[in-house]
């Protein structure tokens, strides 16, 4: 049976090969994340298509510009009735409370349950090196950190961030704040470009509140195999 701390993320490019591998998933998968690959592919109804399958939805476009643009993007993606969204962090203080206030306000407007915002941290395809190249003063640890500090103060729900910065946030954040960690390999997998990674039930150890994971799921020769795989390793963690 699913677990909702499992989120596949469904990088397709059509609605026609979401909805197979949905139904090929089956029971075995009840969180989706729906990323720009596919909404910009399908749009809003991948998300209703997921909705209407009874899924919770992640909706993950990392909307990131002035805070008047994001707040009007978030109030406008509020009205899908996705569970999970994303911006990013780095858009800082004022553009996060924008976010955190367009969505509160859309919400009760609909009279709808309020999606959680989380604010993307540092993605964990970035290593030090490639860090430090786009500026990064400070270590990713301290970066991730003070990023997680910054979104809680601002209004949002979580975190995305890789599983290697997970233990130092829950600490920091308490236990309801979300920590939600791509970068996830089970042993069976490949690391693909992820750089910051760690197995599933490791990252859930360290505090992680879901997991997202995509192509060790949607590319293994056997979706479903693999999905009940990692429940399997990851039941009483
Ligand atoms: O926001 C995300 O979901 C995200 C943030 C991040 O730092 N790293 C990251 O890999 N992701 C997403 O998580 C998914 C990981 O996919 P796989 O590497 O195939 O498991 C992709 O959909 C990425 O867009």
């Amino acid at each position: 049976m699913a677990d909702d701390r499992i989120i596949t993320a469904l990088d397709v490019h059509s609605l026609e090969d979401m909805k197979k591998l949905v139904e090929t998933l089956g029971d075995s998968v009840s969180f989706y994340k729906v990323g720009m690959e596919l909404f910009y592919s399908a749009g809003p109804d991948a998300v209703r298509y997921l909705k209407d399958q009874g899924k919770h939805v992640f909706l993950d476009l990392k909307v990131h510009d002035i805070p008047n643009t994001v707040g009007q993007s978030i109030r406008a993606l509020t009205r899908l009735g996705a569970d999970l969204m994303t911006l990013h962090g780095t858009g800082g203080r004022a553009m996060m409370e924008a976010a955190a206030e367009a969505v509160r306000d859309e919400a009760a407007k609909l009279n709808i349950e309020r999606p959680r915002l989380l604010a993307v941290t540092v993605l964990t395809s970035i290593d030090e090196d490639a860090w430090k190249e786009i500026g990064g003063k400070y270590s990713i640890a301290e970066s991730v950190k003070n990023l997680a500090k910054l979104a809680k103060e601002a209004g949002i729900d979580g975190t995305v961030s890789s599983p290697y910065e997970a233990k130092e946030i829950r600490e920091m954040n308490g236990p309801d704040f979300l920590i939600v960690t791509p970068g996830i390999r089970p042993t069976f997998a490949v690391a693909n470009d992820q750089k910051r990674f760690t197995t599933p039930s490791q990252a859930l150890r360290d505090g992680a509140s879901h997991l997202v994971i995509g192509r060790p799921i949607t590319k293994a020769a056997d979706p479903k195999e693999a999905a009940e795989k990692i429940l399997a390793e990851i039941q009483g963690v």
